[in-house]
């Protein structure tokens, strides 16, 4: 049987009195993508958030790869998130941004891996702008760009679709099913069963335990 990526076991979320995730189990196998569904407020952020390590749940534990998330460099080496975006340097173009990325993790930034991400995502003509000049939507898809351009073996995104046009939706949809068939794992959130489909997704449906 597959390694799980991910095992969650009775993980309970509550805000002060309010139970958000009450008792959640949850297997990831390695090399398969989950998409968590459900209305808004269901929690599906607030587990990601979890899976990361970036929040601690109320009760219950979560381990990726085997480790307690969030841990530490060894955690981030392995998994790349769009749940908490991050801060840009306002003196940096596109290409810059994703030539950083790729340094940082030890690729050289000329190894045209870069071009094939911005082609497929279709910002390939925007490597020379400013993020601050973007539209939300190419915005999304550069924060896609710079999270498949760090090598990982776990994706957690937060409704990747978001702002996406249609032919967007596709591309970003093909890239993912891609990383998973190269045996990387994806947990997202999203609202969008035809993008969801287009990857092959499994999904699970949160529903708030105080409704
Ligand atoms: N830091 C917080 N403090 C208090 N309540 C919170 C906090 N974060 C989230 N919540 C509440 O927890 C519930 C679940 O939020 P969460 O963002 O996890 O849901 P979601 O399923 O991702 O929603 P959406 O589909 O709108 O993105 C919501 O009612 C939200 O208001």
């Amino acid at each position: 049987m597959e390694k799980p990526a991910i095992v969650a076991d009775r993980v309970t979320v509550a805000y002060g009195p309010t139970v958000i995730l009450d008792g959640l189990d949850l297997r990831v196998p390695a090399g398969t993508a989950v998409a968590l569904i459900g209305e808004n407020g269901s929690g599906k952020s607030s587990l990601l958030r979890c899976v990361a390590g970036l929040q601690q749940p109320t009760a219950g534990a979560i381990r990726v790869f085997a480790q307690p998330p969030g841990g530490g460099v060894e955690f981030w080496r392995n998994v790349a998130t769009t749940v908490e975006a991050p801060a840009w340097y306002h003196g940096l173009t596109i290409r810059e941004h994703l030539e950083l990325v790729r340094v940082a993790n030890g690729r050289d930034p000329a190894d045209e891996y870069i071009d094939e991400v911005c082609e497929a995502l279709g910002i390939a003509f925007l490597g020379g702008s400013l993020p601050s000049t973007l539209s939300s939507g190419q915005r999304q898809r550069f924060l896609l760009a710079a999270v498949l351009v760090r090598p990982s073996r776990l994706l957690l995104l937060d409704e990747p679709e978001q702002r996406l046009d249609a032919p967007s939706r596709t591309a970003v949809a093909a890239r993912l099913r891609d990383y998973v068939a190269a045996g990387g794992t994806v947990l997202m959130a999203s609202h969008d069963t035809e993008f969801l489909d287009q990857i092959g997704c499994r999904t699970i449906r949160l529903s708030r335990s105080d409704r």
